[in-house]
């Protein structure tokens, strides 16, 4: 071989290696590359220099959030202030946030206005660790167990309640009008349910219709009413640090500290008469778990704390349980079960009202079920009214009483239907969205049809424990789910049976509802607060019926 002709097939060779080495290079390293690339974060709307997406949230957050879900996707990243909020809003990010990966997502968002009115030691905002454990165990075990829920003192406090709803209502058909403030009337119902759960007999007057009143029940009911409003109050300080001055200047921080200390001084009081109760007590009782049935169903919420205290306090640990701790989770139940309760049962008669077909389909039901029983609701006809549960599911499905759920923040780094959400991240399930996606629902997604739920039978059960179906969750679902959902649902089904049996409803003449504008349906406007309500008063007239009344 010539010299010549050696040189070209050497260069050859050595820019063949050459290549050969570059593309192998470049492909590992872009193999690496793509092995180490973090999943990206989620999709943001444009937001405004410092105060990000907080103004255009609007006064209806779960319809304002909605609608960015449709431009932006199911999951998004939001800044609220400094605040960064990852919002979900499909069945599909919610089964992932509360159940694949609901240890990542189950500790919640701080709240600057529970830390101040609920002590920073309650269960509802409590971070997740050791102390939410207990009081979760607890609460689950002792305080809102199935077996306590349908216990009889459980029972008759119900029944009990739903009576004096009736009496009430009574009185406002005689009266000379004949319109009835169901609103105010159903308020009262669910706190004189709570009160007698947490407070057993002792009557601290919280359950008293206005009309019926002394004095010192009306101040008691403000200060609740100032406490559920204050709660579901965010405090502008906590999002956008340098406006805190506006909290003070709108008068925030002090009807807080105001609320607080009414609050706190009934709560020394509840406590202490329930300790000289236990005193007299001939010492039969010891310890949670120790006390035989009877004994059992007697306590109430505040009985069963203070047992939880004196043994964790024979036990010489550490003490989660303190009067602190107590005063808090009292709270808790009444903040988490007042309004969602009052706010279910009025969106359920408002939805009635508005759908005559449907009212007179469910009284047919509870009335067939009930009439030959001797005309007294009680919750033996309740599993005989599978229709009755179609409509609270459809009320619960379009009327998420907390439709962002309660604020979530993620305890680690994690993902989110494949999008990367960092540790400490606060996080919205928007549950009003899931309710009425119509992907999932069907072009009829926004309308009030229960028959939807006939077919269901079994799916979607809502009170129970392990929710496997996130088609709709009102009660949110995993380790930070409802635990109160079989404590509400039988109230909410007594009562709503009680009223449609007894009574038929209609509007008001325009003058007494509508300021003399005539209309045929009820105003759905909504108006948000600690759980999202009627705008509107629910004045109605109530026309007693009777099976005597019907032959
Ligand atoms: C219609 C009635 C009710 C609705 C719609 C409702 C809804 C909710 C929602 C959405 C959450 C947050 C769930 C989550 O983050 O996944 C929650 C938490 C909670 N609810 Fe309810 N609730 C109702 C009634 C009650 C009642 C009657 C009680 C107690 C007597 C109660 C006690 C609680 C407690 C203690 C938590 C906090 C759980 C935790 O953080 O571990 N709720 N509720």
């Amino acid at each position: 071989m010539k010299k010549m002709d050696v040189l070209p097939a050497f260069v050859a060779l050595l820019l063949g290696g050459l290549l050969l080495l570059t593309l192998f290079i470049l492909s590992t390293t872009t193999s690496r590359r793509k092995r180490k690339r973090k999943p990206c974060l989620p999709p943001s709307p444009a937001g405004l220099p410092l105060l990000g997406h907080l103004p255009l949230l609007g006064s209806l957050p779960h319809r304002k959030l909605q609608a960015m879900a449709e431009v932006h996707g199911p999951v998004m990243l939001l800044r609220l202030g400094r605040v960064p909020t990852v919002v979900a809003s499909s069945s599909a990010a919610a089964q992932e946030a509360m159940k694949t990966r609901d240890l990542a997502f189950a500790s919640r968002a701080p709240s600057a206005m529970a830390t101040r009115l609920l002590y920073g030691r309650d269960m509802v905002f409590a971070p997740y660790g050791e102390f939410w454990r207990q009081a979760r165990r607890v609460s689950v075990v002792h305080l809102l167990s199935p077996r306590r829920v349908q216990s009889l003192s459980f029972r008759r406090a119900r029944e009990h309640e739903a009576a004096a709803l009736l009496r009430r209502i009574h009185i406002h058909v005689n009266s000379s009008s004949g319109v009835v403030n169901l609103s105010h009337l159903l308020i009262s119902y669910a706190r004189g349910v709570i009160s007698r759960a947490v407070f057993g007999n002792h009557d601290y007057e919280l359950d008293l219709d206005g009309e019926e009143d002394g004095g010192g029940g009306k101040k008691l009911r403000k200060v609740f009413e100032d406490f559920e409003a204050l709660l579901g109050t965010g405090t502008v300080g906590e999002f956008v640090p340098w406006l805190a001055w506006v909290d003070t200047v709108t008068g925030l921080h002090a009807r807080a500290t105001r609320t607080f200390r009414a609050l706190d001084s009934l709560l020394d009081r509840v406590l202490a008469d329930h300790l000289a109760a236990k005193r007299r007590r001939d010492g039969r009782l010891t310890m949670v778990g120790d006390e035989d049935d009877d004994d059992e169903h007697r306590q109430d919420f505040v009985d069963v704390l203070l047992d939880v205290k004196e043994a964790e306090e024979k036990a010489g640990g550490e003490v989660q349980f303190d009067t602190t701790a107590i005063k808090a989770i009292i709270l808790d139940m009444f903040a988490a079960s007042i309004d969602t309760t009052h706010t279910t049962l009025e969106w359920a008669m408002a939805e009635l009202i508005n759908h005559p077909h449907q009212m007179r389909k469910l009284q047919t039901e509870i009335r067939a079920a009930v009439a030959a029983a001797g005309e007294v609701v009680t919750e033996e006809h309740l599993e005989k009214l599978p229709y009755l549960q179609c409509v609270i599911k459809e009320t619960l499905r379009l009327h998420a009483p907390v439709p962002l759920l309660v604020p979530r923040q993620t305890l680690e780094d994690t993902e989110l239907l494949g999008y990367h959400v960092p540790a400490r991240t606060r996080v919205v399930i928007n549950a009003w969205a899931i309710g009425r996606d119509r992907a999932t629902w069907g072009h009829d997604a926004d309308e009030f049809v229960p028959e939807r739920f006939e077919e269901d039978d079994d799916v979607l059960n809502i009170v129970g424990g392990q929710q496997d179906d996130f088609r709709f969750v009102p009660f949110g679902a995993g380790r930070r789910g409802c635990p109160g959902a079989g404590f509400a649902v039988p109230s909410i089904e007594l009562v709503l049976a009680t009223l449609l049996y007894h009574f038929d409803w209609e509007l008001p003449p325009p003058a007494a509802n509508t300021g003399g504008v005539a209309s045929s349906t009820l105003d759905m406007t909504e108006l948000y607060g600690l759980s999202v309500r009627l705008k509107a008063t629910l004045n109605l007239v109530a026309k007693p019926w009777s099976p005597r009344l019907s032959t």
